[in-house]
């Protein structure tokens, strides 16, 4: 008798964790575990992607065993708000890791009645955050521990709960109110917060907000091998190892931080809003090669004749109406030859990928619609984009970054007229 579906998706995820079991005891690594201490190691690719193909198959077979009608009955709509409690109220480090706590040594702790609390952490009890060794005690596992000591990621837990998911939940208002908008003013999250400044404006009056966001920015760009070494790695920077890079939006600069040490000769030149450049110290081995500097991407590029002009996670921002404001505010600065270098998603042909990394790109553009009304571009909309802006923008193509979802997107200038 042929195999099922679900005998075929339980030998694939059996064999790919033997894969991962048996790299792991081969390198002496703990097993995956929900305990205190465990560390996730960093995996070699081919044995990473085991990962990805496991979570695939598992959510298949789980939603093949659901059936139809539970598919939809059992959504889970109470996780996002038992995280946002987590962040807000601190309850990851209201008592210490590796120790215990009652509930009610947490309740006075975070300020909170205990009966809140209570119902809280035993709902994230159910997804393994945190545990009840004893009736009334708490402790951490390796998920809250995250949580409690990883500052970056309490940010992007605040980005996520306290931004993109409100914003979310009006994006059919704003979809019906506004059809087709391209303004960055006219979203869910203006519906939500019930504010119609765009979304960073907004942020320009808000330090915590500011500040918030850079730190995501660093968080989830830093991504060793998915981001910011992705987009080194896999772009030709050699062909201008002495020349000058500009990067427009470069959030604290930590990109062209990165670009100058792997480029040594290479001078940077990050920009971004004033309040988000405040501050900001080029570091000690960067300084007189580096340079973090106020410019807004909507006026006239100051910097002229560099050889590239970079943008990482900028486009995607914007509606076509307002990238091509900002690529045509850059056109004055170009020589012939210029590059203009994207780091970003290009959505793929649809079913050509996993799911589970089409989903991820796919969500970002509902984030992308849902805060700003910007979006993600497949290899076609990058193209128009460019030429749509300018026909001197030639569009050369889109390198896909291998193992990731990100891709490099290159354009060169080319003006014969001058
Ligand atoms: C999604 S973040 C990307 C940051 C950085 N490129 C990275 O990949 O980590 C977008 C950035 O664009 C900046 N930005 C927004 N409006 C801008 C403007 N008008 N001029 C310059 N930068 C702007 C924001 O401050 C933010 O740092």
């Amino acid at each position: 008798m042929a195999k099922t579906r679900i005998s075929e998706l339980a030998a694939i995820i059996s064999t790919k964790t033997e894969i991962i079991e048996q790299y792991l005891r081969s390198h002496n690594l703990a097993s995956p575990s929900f305990d205190v201490d465990y560390v996730d190691p960093q995996l070699p690719p081919d044995i990473a992607v085991c990962k990805v193909t496991i979570s695939e198959a598992t959510e298949e077979l789980n939603s093949l065993l659901a059936g139809p009608s539970a598919f939809w009955t059992t959504l889970d709509t109470t996780f996002l708000p038992t995280i946002h409690a987590i962040y807000r109220f601190k309850l990851a480090s209201s008592f210490p890791i590796g120790g215990e706590a009652s509930f009610a040594f947490i309740a006075s702790a975070v300020d909170i009645p205990e009966p809140d609390v209570q119902r809280i952490i035993r709902l994230a009890i159910t997804h393994r955050i945190f545990r009840e060794p004893r009736r009334g005690i708490v402790t951490h596992t390796a998920i809250s521990k995250a949580i409690a000591t990883i500052p970056l990621l309490q940010s992007f837990l605040g980005l996520v709960t306290e931004e993109i998911w409100p914003a979310s939940t009006r994006i059919v208002d704003a979809i019906e109110k506004w059809p087709n908008s391209e303004e960055p003013n006219e979203t869910g999250y203006n519906l939500a917060t019930n504010q119609y400044e765009t979304y960073f404006n907004g942020m320009k009056k808000d330090p915590d907000r500011g500040k918030r966001f850079a730190d995501v920015m660093n968080f989830t760009h830093a991504g060793g091998k998915f981001e910011r070494a992705g987009l080194i790695a896999h772009y030709d920077w050699a062909c201008m190892s002495e020349g000058l890079v500009v990067e427009l939006g470069g959030s604290q600069g930590m990109m062209c931080f990165d670009l100058a040490r792997y480029s040594p000769k290479m001078k940077c030149i990050s920009q971004d809003l004033p309040d988000v450049v405040a501050g900001v110290e080029v570091p000690e081995d960067l300084k007189g090669r580096v340079e973090v500097v106020a410019h807004d991407f909507f006026t006239e590029q100051p910097v002229k004749n560099a050889d590239a002009y970079l943008f990482r996670w900028i486009f995607h921002d914007w509606s076509d109406k307002y990238s091509i404001r900002i690529l045509r505010k850059l056109i004055p600065a170009l020589k012939h030859g210029a590059r203009i270098v994207t780091g970003k998603v290009c959505l793929p042909e649809p079913g050509s990928i996993s799911y589970s990394i089409e989903r991820r790109m796919r969500a970002t553009d509902m984030v992308m619609k849902a805060c700003l009304n910007g979006r993600e571009r497949d290899v076609d909309q990058w193209a128009q984009l460019f030429t749509k802006s300018d026909s001197r923008f030639n569009f050369k193509g889109v390198i896909r970054i291998p193992g990731s979802r990100w891709s490099v997107i290159e354009v060169i200038w080319e003006d014969v007229s001058v």
